[in-house]
């Protein structure tokens, strides 16, 4: 893990701005130390080093670790973006024009034609750029800027983030060194396609969260944080079944009943006390032929699931049930009678989404799972908005509704509207048909168990991830049911 804490990369000029004012830290001095740790991110080996710079602080930055470096004789060529620079920018361009370096403005598309043939002459290329295009102008300019940076194919570090136009266009950086915490943009799915973890390296810059813990925007969730939420319930050796909770699960249609026993089994693998599952008339015989510790029912079997949905500690619905006017029914009555969380997941999504008046009613914790197709169908956004903002759509749904909200994808967001987190766990092998499912019953299993439900949801989406990724080590592909079976190993590691 980079950092605990995510903030917006548009925030890092101020933050140091701020610390320096706050502070009263004479700047110069301050550019210089923090250039003099970043200097160790240039490979030895590199003697003619191209910058891009602007007038920002990242660009102060890389104008001190430039002036740092041509005092080690490195030859330099610097492009300066910008039509204002900082007082320290100033004075470091000042020095390194006197000592030869090469200094260009860089304010004219014309410019770029000739760019490519002088930085295929060096050997690195710094991006200290942070000043985003305001204008239409300036986005064409810097597009076709980038453009010509990643033809080059150089060996490219990234002051900060790579420095992008839009999601289509990002400088192609080898390796990024980010200040002070993570950056927004890193969970943005462009970017986390383009650029692994293991690629980006933090630098404090020795400042305090005091002087940015106003601008978090979300946190990372480790091991630590999942063990303190599990630790949180200790069970003693007198305990009966109800005191793990009862999970109630609607799921389940014809051609779905497996989304319905996954559910089903995760729960109980994720050490809920008991299950009952209400499902199609026809199928609800079958759910104990396969898994005889599932209670199962037919969801027309109104009385009795009436009585469940009083007796239960959370309620599941929605995995494999069918888009239909009787589960919709069903979620209503649901919404109507359920005094406990209710996990609302797959097609539950589709239909809440014709009756938008449930999400102005209900009384009790709301978990929301959706993938990010589910989601959009949902907010009527395009996937590529939401695959771009993941952080800010997550975290204003979750406030605009009043629920909880897991976005579910690589990096999964978890937002109550107030808190927002990025799961750490997961990967590309668990996605195969059920995996959604799985998770969902988890969720049920850990708020039946009476974790509250944003930590519940944080601990099952960290704990579905870390089953993926345990068993991923041997195997390319993982399946709903072998995460299943992991469940109580990592469970208990986890613990
Ligand atoms: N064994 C069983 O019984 C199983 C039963 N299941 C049950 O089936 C029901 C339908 O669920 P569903 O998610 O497959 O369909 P639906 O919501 O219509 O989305 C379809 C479109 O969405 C997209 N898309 C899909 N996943 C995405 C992702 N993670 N992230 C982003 N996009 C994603 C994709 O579109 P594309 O991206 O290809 O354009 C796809 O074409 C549901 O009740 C579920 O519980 C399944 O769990 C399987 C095992
Ligand atoms: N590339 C990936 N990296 C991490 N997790 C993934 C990846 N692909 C899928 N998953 C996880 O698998 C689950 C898939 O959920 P969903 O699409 O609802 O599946 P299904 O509908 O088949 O049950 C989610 O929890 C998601 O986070």
């Amino acid at each position: 893990m980079i950092s605990m804490y995510i903030i917006d990369e548009q925030n890092v000029s101020g933050i140091i701005e701020n610390y320096l004012t706050t502070t009263k830290t004479d700047s110069t001095s301050f550019y210089l130390k923090a250039a003099e740790h970043l200097i160790s991110y240039i490979p030895e080996s590199a003697q003619r080093i191209t910058f891009f710079i602007d007038g920002s602080q990242i660009g102060t930055l890389g104008a001190a670790v430039a002036y740092l470096l041509s005092r080690a004789n490195k030859d330099l060529i610097l492009f300066v973006r910008a039509s204002s620079l900082t007082e320290e920018t100033e004075a470091f361009l000042q020095i390194l024009e006197e000592q030869k370096a090469h200094i260009y403005l860089l304010n004219n598309v014309n410019q770029l034609q000739d760019l490519h043939a002088v930085i295929a002459e060096t050997h690195l290329i710094v991006d200290a750029l942070a000043t985003l295009p305001k204008t239409q102008d300036e986005f064409l300019f810097v597009k076709q800027l980038i453009q010509v940076i990643n033809r080059v194919q150089l060996e490219t570090l990234a002051f900060d983030f790579p420095f992008y136009a839009n999601d289509e266009t990002i400088i192609t950086a080898t390796n990024i060194v980010t200040f002070i915490a993570a950056k927004k943009c890193f969970t943005n799915t462009h970017f986390l396609t383009a650029f692994g973890q293991d690629e980006i390296s933090i630098e404090s810059l020795d400042i305090p969260e005091l002087y940015y813990q106003d601008k978090i925007e979300a946190q990372y969730i480790d091991q630590d944080d999942i063990s303190d939420i599990l630790k949180q319930k200790q069970w003693s050796i007198t305990d009966h079944k109800y005191k793990f909770g009862h999970a109630l699960i609607i799921a389940g249609n014809v051609g779905t009943i497996g989304a319905a026993l996954l559910a089903g089994e995760a729960a109980l693998k994720s050490g809920c006390g008991l299950v009952s599952l209400y499902t199609h008339p026809e199928l609800a015989n079958l759910v104990p032929l396969r898994n005889p510790e599932i209670m199962s029912h037919a969801y027309t079997d109104i009385n009795n699931l009436q009585v469940d949905i009083k007796r239960a500690s959370s309620i599941l619905i929605g995995p494999g049930l069918g888009i239909t006017n009787q589960s919709l029914a069903l979620l209503e009555l649901i919404f109507a009678q359920a005094t406990c969380p209710i996990i609302v997941d797959a097609d539950a999504l589709t239909l809440i989404h014709k009756q938008p008046q449930l999400l102005t009613t209900f009384s009790y914790p709301v978990i929301f799972t959706p993938h990010a197709h589910e989601f959009a169908r949902f907010t009527g956004l395009e996937i590529d908005e939401i695959s771009s903002h993941r952080i800010d759509v997550a975290r204003e749904f979750a406030k605009k509704y009043n629920v909880i909200l897991a976005l579910k994808g690589y990096q999964t967001i978890i937002s109550d509207g107030i808190t927002t987190y990025v799961n750490t766990t997961g990967n590309a092998a668990m996605a195969s048909a059920g995996m959604g499912d799985v998770l969902a019953g988890i969720i049920a299993a850990m708020t039946a168990k009476q974790y509250a439900s944003l930590e519940a949801t944080i601990a099952s989406v960290y704990l579905h991830g870390a089953c993926g990724d345990w068993l991923s080590i041997e195997k390319d592909r993982v399946l709903a049911t072998e995460v299943i079976n992991e469940i109580p190993d990592r469970l208990q590691f986890l613990y």
